[in-house]
């Protein structure tokens, strides 16, 4: 007959009340087998918890409670003492870097001819949702100056490579400070068409973000890390280590001036690296202020003022990044340049990181619930005026919430003002590239001509009320694309296949969640994916999707979240740009085997036969070897 196990609780119980010396008493008996000695100290340690929580009375719970009170003090104190200590840099704002506030040649009015070819020599710098000069003429760098660009870096990089991860964290701090106390100022010149409420989101948090999680992880990721030598050499100590590549340049789009400056920097620097960093001819205005921002943090911690270099110019500067004799290059942009670059890429054999377009479906199953991912919907598709490369851009609905859903978002994109971004009360602002309209203007109609219909918007010359909006030479309205919802699309339109970059909330009836994978994955694009509906269903159709990034039940989370790396499959590039993967990216992985046990060194085992297998010359047979 077995014996009646006794169960752990009724076991504490009975141990609470016993004195310590007959508990240990109880328990050697008990230690005679594995399974009574484990059940005994689950029954002790319940016993001492019991004992505890009957000395901490409440007396003693408040003592408690203030202490950790004063602790949260401390900590609070401590962080506002060390964020006081931290440099502030003093770059405001001319008044010739404020919006209108530049007096051009000719009267302050002066406006951007529509449709007039940029010079060679020069790049114009304009607001596209007015036309008004922003500033002087930027000058178009040439090859050479590129080079000279990167030269100077180069020595600036060799000092900042010996630098400490905790002098470059008193970098990013004092950048993180510049960034909360002039967060006005940036969302100000970075508008490139887009509300300041889009600037919030898309320029200010996420670089707040990234440099949080440098301070906080940073160099823990780039720290050497230890790894396995095998079992014939167990012995032996081995590792990998996070050297810096050098000067990385990075080429970037114009869609968020100072997020796509500030993104590659921060993590470059913290690496080690000096950063050539060439902005766009269409963003090139906003640089001057962050140049100046830049070199003053850098002075502010006594880091080399030429480690970060801007680069203007056009796709001869841009080329001259690629080839002019960085060690890796990041590129940012559009598949058809990111082809290019690597074409150019493998005549140095410079490394490239390729993060281009992006096409992201927002699937919404039959479970999602539409209160959440109607806004959701909204911000995906209109944000920026859908100038996003993990916009969305593709919206496959189940046929149980299609009406719900069409009829939702409907009502809000009609209600949708557009017009110059600064003014009060605007949701969309202008498109920044001179013919994206008319490009998104193209594909509504070849979308409309193949049996779609546009539920809102779809005219570039009215707006989403239908309202017309003259175009003349001197207008800005080919400039903005009203927000538009399309129903009934199908993939045989070329608005499901190619990027478009605009405002276009484009739907498509699903009936099954092997459907919408289906759909989903039938595209030359691979970067981000959106699903909506109950977690598992969600996590179960968004493992399926064929993308660099899958956010369920949110939009395009995975970007906020700084520890994750960002970049896409198929056309939408390779290898990976932010998080642990895209920091240790700004480096070269070394390595190293070192004998891992005092007192023993490797050598290679003296012949014990006449004959060697091991050591140079292989001796012959019968021939006795010498030591070397
Ligand atoms: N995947 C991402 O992380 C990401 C982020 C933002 C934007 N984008 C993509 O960027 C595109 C929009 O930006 P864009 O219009 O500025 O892109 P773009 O490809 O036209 O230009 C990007 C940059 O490349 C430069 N460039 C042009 N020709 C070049 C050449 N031959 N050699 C080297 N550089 C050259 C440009 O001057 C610019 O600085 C969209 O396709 C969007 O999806 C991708």
């Amino acid at each position: 007959m077995g014996r009646k196990k006794v169960p752990p609780s009724a076991l504490a119980k009975a141990l609470a009340k016993l004195p310590i010396d007959d508990a240990k008493k109880l328990l050697a008996v008990a230690a005679r087998t594995a399974r009574a000695r484990s059940r005994t100290i689950v029954a002790l340690g319940s016993s001492h918890l019991a004992r505890v929580s009957r000395w901490v009375d409440a007396q003693d719970a408040v003592t408690l409670a203030l202490c950790a009170l004063a602790c949260v003090f401390t900590y609070l104190a401590a962080s506002y003492v060390s964020a006081a200590l931290v440099p502030k840099v003093d770059v405001a704002l001319t008044d010739e870097e404020r919006r209108g506030g530049y007096d051009a040649p000719g009267g302050k009015s002066q406006k951007w001819k529509r449709g007039a070819p940029f010079p060679k020599d020069r790049i114009p710098c304009y607001d596209p949702g007015t036309m008004e000069m922003l500033g002087p003429d930027m000058p178009a760098m040439s090859a050479a100056d590129v080079k000279a660009a990167i030269a100077k870096a180069r020595i600036a990089q060799k000092q900042w490579a010996t630098s400490s991860f905790a002098k470059r964290r008193s970098l990013l701090r004092v950048i993180q400070r510049f960034v909360l106390e002039n967060q006005d100022e940036i969302c100000e010149v970075s508008g490139a068409g887009k509300p300041l409420v889009d600037a919030a989101f898309g320029e200010i948090l996420t670089t707040m973000e990234k440099i949080k999680w440098l301070l906080k992880e940073g160099e823990r990721w780039l720290r050497p890390e230890k790894r396995g030598a095998g079992l014939m050499m167990f012995y032996k100590s081995a590792r990998v280590e996070y050297r810096p590549v050098g000067v990385m340049g990075a080429i970037v789009p114009w869609n968020y001036p100072f997020h796509n400056v500030f993104n590659p920097l921060l993590a470059n620097v913290f690496a080690g690296n000096a950063l050539v960093v060439k902005v766009s001819e269409h963003a090139s205005w906003s640089s001057k202020y962050y140049g100046r921002a830049i070199k003053a943090c850098l002075a502010a911690v006594g880091a080399p003022t030429d480690l970060v270099q801007i680069v203007h110019g056009y796709a001869e500067a841009g080329g001259a990044v690629v080839t002019g004799g960085c060690d890796k290059v990041v590129f940012v942009g559009s598949t058809g340049v990111g082809r290019a670059v690597m074409r150019a890429a493998a005549e140095t054999l410079t490394p490239v990181v390729l993060e281009l377009g992006g096409k992201d479906p927002f699937i919404v199953l039959q479970d999602a619930d539409l209160s959440q991912c109607v806004p959701m919907a909204l911000r995906g598709a209109f944000q920026s005026c859908g100038q996003n490369c993990a916009g969305a851009e593709r919206f496959y609905v189940h046929a149980k919430k299609y009406d719900e859903f069409v009829k939702r978002v409907v009502a809000a994109a009609s209600k949708c003002r557009q017009g110059w971004a600064l003014a009060p009360n605007v949701d969309c602002g202008a498109m920044c590239m001179p013919n994206q309209a008319a490009y998104v203007q193209s594909l509504v109609d070849d979308a409309v001509a193949k049996g779609a219909t546009a539920a809102v918007g779809g005219a570039m010359d009215a707006d989403a009320a239908g309202q017309a909006r003259p175009i003349s030479h001197w207008s800005p309205y080919d400039r903005f694309y009203p927000p538009t919802v399309l129903v009934g699309v199908t993939h045989e339109m070329r608005i499901m296949r190619e990027e478009v970059f605009g405002p276009v909330l484009a739907i498509v009836k699903i009936h099954s969640d092997d459907e919408a994978v289906a759909l989903a994955n039938d595209c030359d694009f691979g970067l981000g994916s959106n699903v909506f509906g109950s977690r598992k269903r969600a996590l179960r159709v968004g493992a399926k999707l064929n993308a660099g990034m899958t956010t369920v039940n949110d939009f395009c989370a995975t970007y906020m979240a700084q520890s994750l790396p960002f970049g896409g499959v198929k056309e939408s590039g390779f290898d990976r740009f932010g998080g642990v993967e895209g920091l240790r990216g700004c480096c070269h992985v070394k390595s190293v085997v070192v004998d891992g046990v005092p007192g023993i060194r490797t050598d290679i085992p003296r012949p014990l036969q006449a004959r060697s297998i091991h050591w140079f010359p292989y001796d012959p047979v019968g021939v006795v070897h010498a030591d070397p």
